[in-house]
């Protein structure tokens, strides 16, 4: 596919915005989603090796009907989700409200704008609960009246956004020597999860207020088991492979590199959840956003995000397989919390330790 100049980025053009060859870029490796659905030993191979040491591909979305589906429905969403932002009064915004059990990050309006200070936004973004519109586990709840309309739109996007997840957990099933359906029949698409569907919105900047120097979303790893993101425009970075690391959550300023968007593909990566169940075999991704690059911060960057994450009740404990290191016997006496009480506490300490969007002075 060609690609664009920054003149041509409109509504209508779905290329990403190429980014400059002096740039320090991480070339994520490729995956084809034909393959994978194909079982293919070497592909599947390829994916288990690469989330054993980064948790970070690139999945090409345009060799199978599901994936070109699945692209064209993440574009459509990109623009409304832009065009929702852009033009709705904050008020009306704000009335999408967070879970009562805040720090649950699946549903609801966020902003890093604090109230009154008329500071430009790092970022914002709407929470689409892929729990509210299937197991719905939250009697007579609604979307807001400005998403409501497209809730078909929702559905059948995370519907087919759902099936590349049990896709790719097939893969890692498959690699690990795990039963058939031990991811798979964990991960459902209409049983409560805490999954979500994310479009983030980054304003430009502007100049000389000193945002530019300052990540968008602080270093993190995301609460899921799998993150399938959709972006455009640069800002996305991850670690070097020989990353030199501060502590486990921060490398030096000089080992991130920027991630390169591609059309037709999307970035996936690995959450917290697999490092758990394999023991420590397979990698949650590092990573974190920053301003886009030089005049690209000028453009409203958007990014689609999909979710997957275990069912509330899976316990949260190494599983057993050859491919999975054991337990020690003290390890595996101890009880594990259900993945719900896991994901609050974890998404809690982000809130307390100030991570994520906090750094970055989220008022939710
Ligand atoms: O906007 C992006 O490119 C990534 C956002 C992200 O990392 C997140 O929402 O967890
Ligand atoms: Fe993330």
């Amino acid at each position: 596919m060609a690609t664009v100049t920054l003149e041509q980025f409109n509504p209508a053009n779905f290329e990403p915005i190429p980014l400059p060859d002096h740039l320090p870029t991480y070339e994520l490796p490729r995956v084809s989603i034909s393959k994978l659905m194909g079982k293919d030993e070497a592909e599947t191979k390829t994916v288990v090796d690469i989330c054993a040491r980064t948790g970070f591909f690139l999945l090409n979305l345009m060799d199978h009907p599901l994936g070109r589906n699945l692209w064209e429905s993440a574009c459509k969403l990109r623009n409304l989700g832009q065009h929702i932002m852009a033009t709705l009064p904050e008020e009306d915004k704000k009335l999408f409200l967070q879970r009562e059990e805040r720090g649950v990050l699946d549903r609801g309006y966020t902003s890093s704008a604090r109230d009154g200070q008329g500071v430009a936004k790092f970022v914002e973004s709407i929470n689409i609960p892929r729990d509210e519109l299937f197991a719905k586990p939250t009697p007579g709840w609604e979307l807001p009246s400005w998403l409501k309309p497209h809730e078909d739109l929702f559905k059948n996007i995370q519907t087919e956004a759902h099936k590349v997840e049990l896709v790719i957990l097939a893969a890692l099933e498959q690699q690990l020597e795990l039963k058939p359906g031990t991811f798979t029949d964990t991960h459902q698409l209409e049983a409560p999860t805490h999954s979500f569907l994310r479009v983030l919105r980054y304003p430009p900047t502007g100049d000389g207020n000193g945002m530019r120097e300052r990540p968008r979303v602080f270093a993190h790893r995301d609460v899921v088991s799998i993150s399938m993101l959709f972006t455009w425009v640069s800002g996305l970075q991850i670690p070097r492979d020989d990353a030199v690391y501060l502590n486990s959550d921060t490398p030096t300023e000089d080992s991130w590199l920027w991630v390169r968007p591609e059309a037709g593909h999307m970035i996936v990566n690995l959450g917290d959840t697999m490092p758990i169940f394999t023991n420590g075999a397979l990698k949650s991704g590092l990573h974190r956003v920053v301003t886009a690059h030089g005049d690209q911060a000028n453009l409203d960057r958007v990014s689609v995000l999909f979710t997957g994450r275990p069912n509330w009740g899976v316990p949260m404990a190494p599983l057993v397989s050859s491919k999975i290191p054991a337990q020690s016997a003290e390890e595996a006496a101890r009880p594990a919390d259900s993945c719900k009480v896991w994901g609050d506490n974890v998404i809690k300490g982000y809130y307390k330790d100030n991570v994520k969007w906090n750094k970055a002075e989220v008022s939710v």
